[in-house]
């Protein structure tokens, strides 16, 4: 099983700016955090972050016959781009998206994500942890896909 860790802007910055809202751990110490795990049930993580809207695009597309599922914190773009709502759809793959916050208890323009309605679920407000529940569920989630797939595949024959 691979996955790809796709990290939207400023993310980047993460345990150097605003550690009062967002904590004190880097995104490389999250990163690390979620090889072990996934290292533990066999599965391939493919990192990857970007401040531009554009890249991310191109990522998600590429994932497509890539990875069998994606995991994204499309940060600020969350609120507003159509263009990776639209690639996700496109790719039509299992996708868990994360906030390390809680959207919802924060300004009324963070409170609406477009990409989530290209996700198969969202996780919010749980800090880096979220990234972890993300991979449980997504690896979950990727296991039944599979499992229907190979059922499909059997009463074809
Ligand atoms: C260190 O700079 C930041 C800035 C914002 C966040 C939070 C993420 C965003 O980029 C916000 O625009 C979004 O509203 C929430 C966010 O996606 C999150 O809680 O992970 C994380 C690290």
């Amino acid at each position: 099983m691979k996955i790809a860790v796709i990290q939207g802007p400023n993310l980047n910055m993460l345990g150097v700016r605003e550690q009062h809202i967002y904590g004190p751990m880097t995104l490389e110490q999250i990163h690390e955090q979620m090889k072990a795990s996934a290292q533990q049930n066999n599965v391939e993580l493919e990192f990857f972050q970007s401040n531009l809207e554009g890249e991310i695009v191109d990522r998600i597309q590429e994932s497509l016959g890539e990875v069998d599922g994606i995991i994204i914190n499309p940060a600020a773009y969350s609120h507003t781009s159509i263009a990776i709502k639209d690639a996700l759809s496109a790719v039509n793959l299992p996708v868990v998206e994360v906030h390390i916050s809680n959207i919802y208890k924060r300004e009324e323009f963070r409170q609406k994500s477009v990409t989530a309605g290209a996700s198969t679920g969202v996780i919010s407000g749980f800090g880096p942890f979220g990234y972890h529940l993300a991979l449980i569920s997504l690896m979950q989630i990727i296991s039944e896909v599979k499992a229907v797939q190979e059922a499909n595949d059997a009463s074809e024959q």
